[in-house]
């Protein structure tokens, strides 16, 4: 078994005399979920209709769970799920119709079916025509139909767009809840920077069809803001799992610290709970993604 769920080498892609990607390379690993972003044009749709097999790239290895694509190509696209462009609904049915009609063709189990109802979070409106929906909920019925066959993987194309703050909100949980309750990594591509920045785990960032360096402030992310009844004791036990640099006493009882994934901050709440240290409040040091998005990409 790949240690990546994703693994993309050496994309290159030309649309006639334009070269849009050049020797694209990334992974993505069990339940991450990543951020893309570059600004109009850099090649992120590109980027993600070549993993989903809708385009084919001039050259590069794309591997799907360990299977790949261009040798292996059911086994690669039977491992993942895309949201890309509008969803593909059928308007003049139902939310249950159209849930029960691709369930049918997927061989879907009654059990998963009745939890992909719920997953939408459509209730009544299953049963009105999706034509009628908000694009929010049918955005929520296009998703529980992508990981209705369990995917590892889920590939989404500016999952924000033309949703209003409400929708976005929303969009938020119903990710941050697919993430608890499925063995599932997603990667996603968005302009909307904030919601990069509380969504995703890791960011990655392309300009002109090549892959770039996030700047070291981006994976700052992972920084939590501890306030806790003993920082003298909270600091030392960080400090076992946390190295020194990382590590910024903010207050009399709070520290910041630099995490480098979610396993981290289980594990160091974990060690307050068992020292009996009181967490009196633990908050997402939130950045300002927008100026460093700037930084990198200049004046857009
Ligand atoms: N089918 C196509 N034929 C010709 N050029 C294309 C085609 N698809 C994309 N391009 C070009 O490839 C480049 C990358 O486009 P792409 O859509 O991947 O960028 P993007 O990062 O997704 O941008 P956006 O954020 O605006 O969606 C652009 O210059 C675009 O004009």
């Amino acid at each position: 078994m790949s240690q990546f769920v994703l693994e993309v080498s050496n994309l290159n892609k030309s649309f006639g005399k334009k070269h849009v990607l050049k020797d694209v390379t990334f992974n993505v690993k069990p339940h991450e979920i990543v951020g893309f972003i570059g600004p109009n044009g850099a090649g992120k749709s590109t980027t993600m209709k070549c993993i989903c097999n809708l385009i084919f790239p001039d050259s590069g290895v794309i591997k799907v769970n360990g299977h790949d694509l261009s040798k292996d190509r059911e086994k690669a696209l039977a491992s993942q799920s895309a949201l890309i462009e509008s969803p593909g609904l059928y308007m003049d049915m139902t939310g249950r119709e159209n849930i029960k009609l691709i369930a049918g063709l997927r061989k879907i189990s009654k059990t998963r079916i009745e939890e992909i109802y719920d997953f939408t979070e459509l209730r009544d409106a299953l049963d009105r025509k999706a034509s009628g929906y908000s694009m929010g909920m049918k955005q929520r019925l296009a998703l529980g139909i992508a990981i209705m066959s369990k995917p590892r993987f889920l590939i989404l194309d500016e999952p924000s767009n033309g949703l209003d703050p409400t929708g976005i909100i929303h969009l938020r949980s119903t990710l941050e809840h697919l993430m608890a309750t499925e063995d599932i990594a997603i990667l996603f591509s968005s302009h909307q920077l904030g919601e990069v920045e509380k969504l995703a785990n890791r960011i990655i960032c392309i300009n002109q069809g090549r892959m770039i360096e996030p700047p070291s402030a981006l994976n700052e992310q992972f920084s939590y803001i501890f306030q806790v009844s003993n920082q003298a004791k909270a600091n030392a036990l960080a400090l076992t799992c946390v190295p020194k640099e990382k590590i910024k006493l903010i207050a009399e009882d709070a520290l910041r610290v630099e995490l480098s994934n979610h396993e981290q901050l289980d594990e160091v709440i974990g060690l307050f709970q068992k020292s009996k240290i009181k967490l009196l409040d633990v908050q997402k040091d939130v950045m300002d993604v927008e100026s460093i998005y700037k930084e990198v990409y200049g004046a857009l």
